[in-house]
């Protein structure tokens, strides 16, 4: 890391935690609905919720229901497949354009022949976006990649975004980076100095974007990367989240005077 977070100041700044869901929070597994939430995360989750003002939010590939459901009974702020869908803080939904969720509906249908052809593949529609999942079939890759670029002609609001054995629709214009600014413009965020951790490709927006506003950026495992962090895996994060909870509390100075 070329700078430190706390260099320069005896005091921590006020911290905004943003984490990404799927390897980051909970491991990768072989299918969406397979992860495994552990016993203690969402009460680990809370308690760094209220120590950091509710400024903790998730930025994820997910549709919003699917992280609620995995956390229940947590509600946290979410942005969800990849920030086409966002619940602030005060609970108040981001309405995404009907269009855009009746073009995520017709993408989803169009790659139904694929899937008929190949029941190994995986569809997984969100409001807003699709995903096309191969983890049970690597070999069809370039066969997937293809498909979703032909049916995404047609489709011009969308891109294509590729994730860990899985390609994605993405409406232009959204993104993780994009997701963070908005929640860092409102309460509980603003004013505060943003974390991101990630482990994806499609989280390099958000690395840039946390950094960009004086905070940084944290990449679980390994791989080109734009931010200035690194950390091991899953149980490193929630030993992280942990950490940061309890200093978040601490309002002396953060090295106490030892000169003798
Ligand atoms: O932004 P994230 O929270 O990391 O979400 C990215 C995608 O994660 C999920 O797919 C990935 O995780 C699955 C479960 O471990 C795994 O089976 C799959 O191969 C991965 O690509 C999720 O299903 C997607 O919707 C997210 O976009």
């Amino acid at each position: 890391m070329s700078q430190s977070l706390f260099s320069g100041s005896n005091e921590l700044p006020r911290l905004a935690l943003f984490t990404d869901f799927d390897g980051t929070l909970v491991d990768i597994a072989e299918t969406p609905d397979a992860v495994e939430i552990p016993s203690d995360l969402t009460e680990q989750i809370d308690r760094a919720t209220r120590e950091f003002e509710h400024a903790f939010a998730v930025i994820t590939g997910r549709e919003i229901a699917d992280v609620d459901r995995f956390l229940s009974p947590l509600q946290l702020p979410i942005a969800g497949a990849h920030g086409a869908q966002r619940r602030r803080a005060d609970g108040s939904m981001e309405q995404l354009d009907r269009e855009l969720i009746a073009g995520a509906e017709e993408i989803a249908r169009a790659i139904e022949p694929l899937t008929m052809a190949h029941p190994e593949l995986l569809i997984e529609p969100k409001p807003g976006a699709v995903a096309l999942h191969y983890r049970q079939a690597p070999d069809l890759a370039s066969i997937c990649q293809q498909a979703l670029e032909e049916i995404l002609a047609d489709h011009p609001e969308y891109s294509l975004i590729e994730g860990k054995m899985v390609y994605e629709a993405r409406p232009i214009g959204f993104d993780k980076g994009a997701a963070l600014r908005a929640f860092m413009q409102e309460e509980p965020f603003l004013g505060r100095t943003p974390i991101f951790i990630g482990d994806d490709r499609t989280d390099e927006d958000a690395f840039r974007a946390a950094q960009e506003l004086g905070g940084v950026g944290i990449k679980l495992g390994p791989g080109d990367t734009a931010a200035r962090m690194r950390i091991a895996d899953v149980a490193s994060v929630h030993a992280l989240i942990r950490g940061l909870g309890d200093m978040s509390h601490r309002d002396e100075p953060l090295l106490a005077d030892t000169a003798h």
